[in-house]
C-alpha cells in the first residue's frame, strides 16, 4: 500500500481513532500521524500504545499542515472541535468525521469550515461496545461499510481521495444524503441500542428477580443485549440527542408493532405470531447470504483477545 497523505491528524483517539491509527500505520497510508485529544491521560495512554508520531492536547496544533483530518469524538462535541480547528486548517485539506449521526454533525461543523477546505462527513459502520484508546484494533473496518454524506458542491477529487483511503482500510464506500442516513441508522443501529439499554434496565429494575439471578440465568439472547447495553454512555447519549427526530419516528413505529404483537399474544393469535416470526427469520437469512454477518457479536472481542 502506498502513502496517500503526508500528514493525518486524528482528533479523538478512542475506539475509532485508535483503530484508524493502527491501520494507517500498518498500511503505510501516511508519512506522519498526529494524535490529538482533550484529556492528557488519554493522550498519555495513546503515546504508550504508540498510536501516533506526534501527540498534543491542542486540536489546533494537530491540524496545522495536515492533509487529512479525521474527527472521532462523540457527536455532541463536533461543534467545539470544528470551532477549535477552523483557523488552523491547511488550504486544500480534507476534513472528515466518523460520527454515528450525520445531519447534526454537518449542522455543527459546516459553518466553521473555511471555503478552501474539503469537508466530507463520513460514518464507518463498524465498532464494538468498548471505548477508549485501549479498545482499538487493526482490521476493524475490513469488509464493513463506510457511508459518506457529502454536502453540496463537494470536490470530486477530494471525494475520490477519501474513498481510496477507506477502501485501503478494506471498507466498502456508499454515499447518501444525511437525512436518509439518519433514518436508516435510526432503525439498524440506534434503536437496537436503545432497546438493549431499556431491556437491561427493565431486568435490573424487576423486584421479583434478583440481580444475581439476572447474572446467573442470563440466557444468550439476553447476554447479546447486555453487550450492546454496555456501550459508551456519552457516545449513545449524544446519538439519542442528535438524531432525535428519526429515532422518535422509528420508536413510534416500533411501539405500534410491539402493541400488535402484545395483542396477538394476549388473544392467543398464534397465526399472527407465526407469520411475523417467519417473516423476520427470512431477513436474517438474507443478511447471512449477502455475507453481511461478519459482525457476529463477539467479532470485536476475538480480535481484542488476540492483542
Ligand atoms: N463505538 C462505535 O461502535 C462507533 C462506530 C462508528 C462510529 N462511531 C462514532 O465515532 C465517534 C467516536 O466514537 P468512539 O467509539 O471512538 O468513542 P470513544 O469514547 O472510544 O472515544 C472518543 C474520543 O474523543 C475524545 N474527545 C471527547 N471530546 C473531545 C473533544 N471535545 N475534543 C477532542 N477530543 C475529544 C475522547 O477523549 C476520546 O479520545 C463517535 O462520534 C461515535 O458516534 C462509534
Ligand atoms: O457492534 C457494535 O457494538 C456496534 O455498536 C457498532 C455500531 C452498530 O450499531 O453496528 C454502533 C454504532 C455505529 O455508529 C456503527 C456501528
Amino acid at each position: 500500500m502506498s502513502v496517500q497523505f503526508d500528514r493525518i491528524a486524528l482528533i479523538g483517539i478512542g475506539l475509532i481513532g485508535s483503530s484508524l491509527a493502527y491501520d494507517i500505520r500498518r498500511l503505510g497510508l501516511a508519512r506522519e500521524i498526529v494524535v490529538a485529544t482533550r484529556s492528557p491521560d488519554t493522550l498519555k495512554r495513546a503515546e504508550e500504545l504508540g498510536l501516533g508520531d506526534r501527540y498534543t492536547t491542542s486540536s489546533q496544533d494537530a491540524v496545522k499542515d495536515a492533509d487529512l483530518v479525521i474527527v472521532s469524538v462523540p457527536v455532541g462535541a463536533s461543534e467545539s472541535v470544528a470551532k477549535e480547528i477552523s483557523g488552523s486548517l491547511k488550504p486544500g485539506a480534507i476534513v472528515t468525521d466518523v460520527g454515528s449521526t450525520k445531519a447534526s454533525v454537518i449542522a455543527q461543523m459546516l459553518p466553521h469550515m473555511p471555503a478552501d477546505v474539503h469537508f466530507i462527513p463520513g460514518h464507518p459502520l463498524a465498532g464494538t461496545e468498548k471505548s477508549g484508546p485501549d479498545a482499538g484494533f487493526p482490521g476493524l473496518f475490513e469488509g464493513r461499510w463506510c457511508i459518506f454524506t457529502p454536502v453540496a458542491d463537494t470536490d470530486e477529487t477530494a471525494l475520490k481521495r477519501l474513498r481510496s483511503f477507506w477502501e485501503a482500510l478494506g471498507s466498502k464506500v456508499d454515499e447518501m444524503d444525511a437525512e436518509h442516513h439518519d433514518k436508516v441508522l435510526a432503525i439498524v443501529s440506534h434503536l437496537p441500542h436503545i432497546i438493549a439499554y431499556n431491556i437491561v434496565g427493565t431486568a435490573d429494575d424487576l423486584e421479583t428477580v434478583t440481580e444475581s439471578e439476572v447474572i446467573k440465568y442470563s440466557a444468550s439472547g439476553f447476554r447479546d443485549f447486555t453487550r450492546l447495553a454496555a456501550s459508551d454512555p456519552t457516545m449513545w447519549r449524544d446519538v439519542c440527542l442528535h438524531n432525535r427526530d428519526a429515532i422518535l419516528e422509528m420508536l413510534a413505529r416500533f411501539s405500534e408493532d410491539l402493541a400488535y404483537l402484545q395483542r396477538a399474544i394476549r388473544w392467543g393469535e398464534g397465526d399472527k405470531i407465526f407469520e411475523l416470526f417467519t417473516r423476520t427469520r427470512a431477513i436474517r437469512r438474507s443478511i447471512v447470504q449477502a455475507g453481511q454477518d461478519v459482525d457476529a457479536p463477539d467479532f470485536g472481542r476475538h480480535a481484542l483477545d488476540k492483542k
